[in-house]
């Protein structure tokens, strides 16, 4: 099997595969699978052989989703992975959007040359700033980086709205209950003097953070995002950063026009940029694909449906088929005709696309799973022989 490395990968996850099974590359022509972490894949032309891409983080919106499910590819994430890491940088950067610190320290280094323990004491008034504790803060998406943000910065005494109307049960659980349920973005636009984002980039969420969101906003308030550049309109903050609105923003997505304002601060998009995270991601990415790959099991998929089976018979067949009806009578009679009898099946449908295990003891070939990929509405089908 060959893995197409589109970004470096920790070697523990490396470290997973079994190598005599396996083999990794950055120049592979034709591939089994991806190991990817930001890279943008929309323009790359995937081989045939390609059946699953691993995302090693949370963010998908550098794959294209449909391209996959139409050609039959597995996209999977690690989730709640990387949460860790992202909320330990934002907490800092809650701190950083209002101590001044990143602009003290420049300020420290540029002293070269001079008695910098007295310019200190000097200087040091022009960078004063507020505290995080007894100010409101706004949490847009409260998945596991929101949630692990809105409990921590309520234990230092931060009073936290948190905004999520498709909050999963997990999610809601994990919540402190003194967060308060914003149930609208107004809400948080209007009432909180820091606000974050922590939803996916997507058609839906792009600017989320709008022009209209700004002109809520409580002047000098203070935004970060950590998730993706599209999710603030970044033309309607470059205006709202010349009017003196923002006190300041946090962003892990600098641009050129952010850059030129003091009270912006750029990351060069760390969030997940921790050994920790990057192994944690590595680690499931790499089982995520060598379940799939070996047992057509799923776990973790964007674009298909969860399906975890212990294989119990020789053959396994695993289709991949549009979610409509009659798939799954149309296989059993194409395979009933080659007198081979279905002892499990299972079969789930995500949106437009579905999954399909069907294990058998009677002898399949090659061929005939060959001939129901090429049956109308079969996108993917493939053949495990344990
Ligand atoms: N800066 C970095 O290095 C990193 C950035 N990220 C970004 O953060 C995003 C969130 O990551 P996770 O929390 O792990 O994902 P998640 O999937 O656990 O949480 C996302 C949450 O957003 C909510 N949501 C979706 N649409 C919404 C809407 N219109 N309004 C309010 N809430 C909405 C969902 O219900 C879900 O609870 C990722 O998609 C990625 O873009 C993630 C990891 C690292
Ligand atoms: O892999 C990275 O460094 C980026 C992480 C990220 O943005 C994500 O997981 O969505």
């Amino acid at each position: 099997m060959k893995v197409k490395l589109f970004n470096k990968i920790a070697e523990a996850g490396i470290q997973q595969f079994d190598e005599t099974k396996y083999s990794f590359s950055e120049d592979f022509d034709d591939y089994d699978a991806i190991m990817v972490r930001s890279a943008k894949l929309h323009d790359v032309a995937f081989p045939a052989s390609l059946k699953c891409i691993a995302r090693a983080g949370a963010g998908v919106n550098n794959i294209p989703l449909d391209k996959c499910s139409e050609q039959g590819i597995v996209v999977f994430n690690t989730p709640g992975a990387n949460a860790n890491a992202v909320k330990e940088l934002v907490i800092a950067a809650l701190i950083l959007s209002g101590r001044k610190i990143a602009q003290g320290v420049n300020w420290v280094k540029s002293l070269e040359g001079e008695d910098i323990s007295k310019a200190v004491e000097k200087g040091k008034s022009q960078f004063v700033g507020p505290e995080i504790a007894g100010k409101k803060l706004g949490v847009i998406g409260l998945g596991a980086i929101g949630v692990q943000v809105a409990n921590a910065a309520a234990a230092m005494d931060m009073e936290v709205y948190g905004y999520d109307p498709y909050i999963s049960v997990q999610a809601a659980w994990t919540l402190k209950s003194r967060i308060h349920h914003a149930k609208d973005l107004k809400t948080i636009f209007e009432e909180c003097d820091y606000i974050t984002v922590h939803v996916p980039y997507m058609e839906a969420t792009k600017n989320i953070v709008s022009a209209e969101g700004i002109a809520m906003m409580k002047d000098g308030v203070r935004v970060l995002n950590f998730a993706r550049g599209g999710l603030v309109d970044d033309e309607a903050m470059v205006k709202a950063l010349q009017a003196g609105k923002i006190g300041s923003y946090v962003t892990d997505f600098p641009t050129n026009a952010l850059m030129q304002f003091d009270n912006v601060i750029g990351v060069p998009h760390l969030g997940a940029s921790t050994p920790e995270s990057e192994e944690n991601c590595a680690v499931m990415a790499a089982k995520e694909i060598m379940d799939y790959l070996e047992n057509g099991n799923i776990t973790h998929s964007v674009n298909l449906p969860d399906m975890q089976i212990t294989q119990e018979t020789k053959y396994r067949i695993c289709i991949i088929n549009k979610n409509i009806p009659d798939m799954i009578s149309s296989v059993s009679t194409a395979l009933g005709n080659h007198g081979i009898n279905i002892e499990n099946m299972a079969s789930k449908g995500k949106k437009d696309y579905a999954y399909t295990i069907l294990e058998t003891n009677d002898e399949v070939s090659e061929e005939l799973v060959q001939r129901l990929q090429e049956r109308e509405g079969i996108v993917m089908a493939r053949l495990i022989v344990k």
